[in-house]
């Protein structure tokens, strides 16, 4: 009888809890309606028309036309179908996809004091808490005065100072794939982190199990997850973020509290390590050691320091997965294009000879490794306005053309960084990186396909992820240093760098 009258009491508590629940839901999907309707009203009070777009269903608008799979090929076709500017809404979330270089230009560039801003989504930016992120911030002064720090760092003037990290990073990626060439992406991954944990913290990650960077990828996996549209209901409703997560229905706020604590610790450990050894003296140079020995003679000490670890912490969550995608890409184009490989290593036996490894002093000497590196960035944009038969590798595209001006505004490759106020800040210090690694990859290696079990060689595919970055599908191939001079070179390495 007990037992009987305890599960009815509990079934009619999880009824009461449920009914609450819907409840509590409709009430804020009203509110947040009739907040949406102000806010079209005021922005919009004489009803002009949107761009042109698919045509948009009752209640949940486009949410079916937004791509989840080859995002480039199906706004292509949007833009074939309905212009340059393409429109779609969904569920009180408007997207203005923008298809050609000089369309961007006008709007982000030119205008970009009224298109610099950024969406906030109440699952990344407050559930998650990515809200120090100035990637993630809105336009305006808090923003401003982040983004100028972060650029201090990483202009074109002052990237060259990082090149001693990026040079070892890049020796250090040779020597991890000479010894373990099937793990191929995992050293990627190292190399981008390597480079930014050492730029930013001065910390030496490990190839292996690195607690840093397993505790950034689960943050960054987070972001990925909630970017997609209409990944989480609290970004249509954002009053859903105040419901407790014991009603049913809120299993996106224990997510969120699992992303949060990652998101907080890869902010925060490097810091304060870095903290910790320069202290005790035993900090090595870099972005936060410059930055906080600069403070000892600034007033708003304590807002600057928050700023140091929110940009610090910013830049492996901007960067890393950016850098591993466009070196995976280089591999891809590589077994894909033998030509450009044969070509890249005439050039380089040419001007260097076999007797050292490549460095930053030798990119004046080395234009098509250079071009390889711009193709690499550029295999992003298929804007065949600006780039003729966009899907073929052609590093020729790049020859004899001025590099000194890169990443200017009216140059069309800029846009694989972004545009405007928001153009990527770690451009300089990216191309550097690719252009080293690209160049010492191909002074060491023969990269070819791969083979199947009996032994027939397999063409691999240029197939890519979808999502917000990209990466090439797993493809087979086969890395091996060139001969007995290039094994030699890397074993040296070690020595040099040490
Ligand atoms: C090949 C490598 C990279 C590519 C292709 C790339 C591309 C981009 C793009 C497309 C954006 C968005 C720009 C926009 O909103 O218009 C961006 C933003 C950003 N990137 Fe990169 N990036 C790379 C590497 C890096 C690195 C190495 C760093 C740090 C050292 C970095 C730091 C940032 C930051 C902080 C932002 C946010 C800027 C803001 O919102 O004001 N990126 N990047």
């Amino acid at each position: 009888m007990n037992t009987l009258l305890s599960a009815t009491q509990g079934f009619v508590g999880r009824q009461t809890r449920v009914s609450l629940g819907m409840y509590v839901f409709l009430v804020l999907l009203l509110c947040n309606l009739l907040w949406k309707w102000w806010i079209r009203r005021r922005d919009n009070p004489k009803g002009f028309p949107f761009p042109p777009g698919p045509k948009r269903l009752p209640v949940v608008g486009n949410m079916f036309d937004f791509a989840r799979e080859n995002e480039s090929a199906a706004y292509l076709g949007m833009a074939q179908k309905y212009g340059d500017l393409v429109f779609l809404s969904a569920l009180g979330v408007n997207v203005l996809i923008v298809n050609d270089f000089q369309t961007a230009n006008e709007l982000f560039e030119k205008r970009s004091a009224n298109y610099s801003d950024r969406h906030e989504s109440p699952m990344i930016n407050d559930l998650m808490g990515w809200h120090w992120s100035f990637g993630h911030m809105r336009y305006g002064e808090r923003w401003k005065n982040h983004r100028k720090m972060f650029h201090r760092q990483f202009q074109q003037s002052v990237a060259p100072i990082h090149r001693p990290v990026q040079l070892r990073s890049a020796h250090e990626l040779l020597r991890l794939i000479q010894e373990e060439p099937q793990d191929l992406i995992n050293h990627l991954r190292h190399n981008a982190a390597s480079v930014i944990m050492g730029v930013v913290y001065g910390i030496d990650v490990s190839p292996k199990d690195d607690r840093y960077i397993s505790v950034a990828e689960i943050a960054l996996d987070g972001m990925a997850r909630a970017a997609n549209p209409g990944a989480f209901m609290v970004d249509i409703i954002p009053s859903l973020k105040y419901v407790p997560s014991w009603m049913p229905g809120a299993g996106f706020q224990s997510k969120a509290r699992f992303w949060r604590n990652a998101v907080m610790e890869m902010r925060d450990a490097p810091f304060k390590k870095v903290l910790k050894s320069l202290s005790s003296g035993t900090a090595k140079q870099c972005f936060v050691t410059n930055l906080v020995t600069d403070l000892e003679h600034k007033e708003n000490k304590d807002e600057e320091m928050e700023q140091i670890r929110n940009c610090a912490g910013l830049a492996y969550a901007a960067g890393a997965e950016s850098s591993v995608s466009s070196l995976s890409s280089f591999f891809l184009a590589m077994l894909l294009y033998p030509d450009v490989l044969r070509k890249a290593r005439e050039e380089l036996d040419r001007v260097i000879g076999r007797g050292r490894l490549p460095d930053f002093t030798d990119r004046d000497t080395l234009p098509y490794i250079t071009a390889i590196a711009k193709e690499t960035l550029r295999t992003i944009l298929h804007d065949p306005g600006n780039f003729p038969d966009p899907m073929r590798f052609n590093p020729e595209r790049f020859m004899n053309k001025p590099d000194g001006q890169q990443f200017s505004p009216n140059d069309p490759l800029s846009t694989a960084f972004g545009y405007g106020r928001r153009i990527c800040p770690g451009r300089f210090v990216a191309e550097g990186q690719l252009w080293i690694t690209v160049a010492s990859i191909l002074a060491a290696f023969d990269i070819n396909p791969g083979r199947d079990r009996n032994g027939n060689t397999v063409k691999p595919e240029a197939k890519f992820s979808s999502g917000m970055i990209c990466h090439p599908l797993p493809f087979g191939y086969s890395i091996t240093p060139r001969d007995e001079i290039a094994k030699k070179l890397i074993e040296q390495t070690l020595l040099i760098d040490a």
